[in-house]
């Protein structure tokens, strides 16, 4: 096994001691890279592996005496090289976890990635900051387990840098404090030191507030095409979708939906309360369903006109809107994937049922 490969990918001797007594049953570790509900991408020593979990382990996370492997997770598994499809068999202690609370249901936490070493908690110098959201954000880190670090994006907007660095830094007085811009440079090296040494990097932040553009300034072009699905030679869907990245100077960033969804925690009361002034101004649109894009006697295009509303306002309110439909088209696409899983899994048993019967 190539104990170097593993290091690259964050393993380290909590891991290693978790997963020892596996060794003999022939399971290797992993890390998940990235999470499709019923298939997960696998980086190991061997390279990317496809793996699914078990009925066995499903049954024992629908019990809670397993949790569910998300991304960040390190995991046992049985190598099928053969067949394509690997099995997890465990899920090994996680050092640390992001986690929500799931919306509806205030005892149950839904966690999005595993194993994060360092959280950035971005947040734009712009009249979008929002100390309220920072302080959310930071009980999230702080339940973590994993280290908070504040980024403060677009300071070539902002005027008076100083003092808002003053303001945010005394929510959050132990917390190191970091102002950037992606569009100058500024700062940027500085963050630097969080991500080297094999660490796990994961950004949380409202929508717009620079994440990606942050992303690709520091890790240039390491990032994978998002979501894209398809069929190698044998017909099968390989899929290039990757959640968990390794950085090319070393370290990892994790950037998966659920840590998006992180940002949108406020989105239908941030549509509301953050966006009130465009709400207020919709209802002023000709249209009930206008969507403030190029419809006539739309209110809020008009107030872009009149300088009454900047145009960056409405373009952040987009972003949010797109964001929530992305994310319902992709619970509808993994809710899809389940159910065929499961009428694959139907039609079996009832095919093994009719064998058995006939004979
Ligand atoms: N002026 C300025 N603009 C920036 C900076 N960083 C990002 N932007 C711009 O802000 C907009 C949003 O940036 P993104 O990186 O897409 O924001 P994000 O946080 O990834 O947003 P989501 O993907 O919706 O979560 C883009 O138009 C960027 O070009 C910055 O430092 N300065
Ligand atoms: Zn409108």
């Amino acid at each position: 096994m190539d104990e170097h490969a593993l290091e690259k990918l964050g393993w380290g001797p909590s891991f290693q001691e978790a997963w020892a007594p596996r060794a003999s049953e022939g399971e290797e570790p992993a890390r998940i890279a990235a999470d499709y509900g019923v298939e997960y991408v696998l980086y190991s020593a061997r390279g990317d592996l496809r793996a699914t979990v078990p009925g066995r382990l499903r049954m024992a996370i629908r019990k809670g005496e397993s949790v569910r492997p998300v991304v960040g997770d390190w995991v046992s598994f049985e190598p099928r090289i053969q067949e394509g499809t690997s099995i997890i068999q465990a899920v090994l202690p996680r050092r640390t976890q992001l986690a929500r609370k799931a919306a509806g249901r205030t005892d149950e936490e839904q966690v999005v990635a595993a194993n994060v070493d360092v959280v950035f908690l971005v947040s734009a110098l712009t009249r979008d900051l929002n100390p309220r959201r920072l302080e959310r954000y930071l009980a999230l880190a702080w339940d973590s387990g994993a280290q908070p670090v504040v980024v403060l994006t677009k300071t070539d907007l902002c005027e008076d840098v100083e003092a808002a660095r003053e303001s945010i830094a005394a929510l959050a007085p132990d917390v190191p404090l970091h102002t950037v811009s992606s569009v100058t440079g500024e700062g940027l090296d500085a963050l630097w030191q969080y991500i080297g040494g094999n660490r796990t990097v994961a950004l949380i932040g409202s929508s717009g507030v620079g994440k990606s553009t942050l992303i690709n300034r520091l890790v240039g072009t390491a990032r994978m095409v998002v979501g894209e699905v398809r069929e190698d030679d044998k017909g099968r869907h390989t899929t290039t979708h990757r959640e968990l990245f390794v950085l090319p100077q070393g370290g990892l960033v994790i950037d998966t939906p659920g840590m998006r969804e992180l940002g949108l925690m406020e989105s239908e009361e941030g549509l509301r309360t953050a966006f009130v002034d465009i709400e207020e101004l919709a209802a002023g649109c000709r249209f009930n369903d206008c969507r403030h894009e190029k419809e006539p006697g739309c209110a809020v295009q008009q107030a872009i006109r009149d300088g009454q509303l900047p145009s960056e306002r409405l373009e952040n309110y987009h972003k949010l809107v797109v964001e929530v439909a992305r994310q319902e088209r992709q619970r509808d696409a993994q809710a899809q994937a389940r159910a065929k899983q499961d009428t694959k899994k139907t039609t079996r048993a009832f095919n093994d049922f009719q064998k058995k019967r006939g004979r």
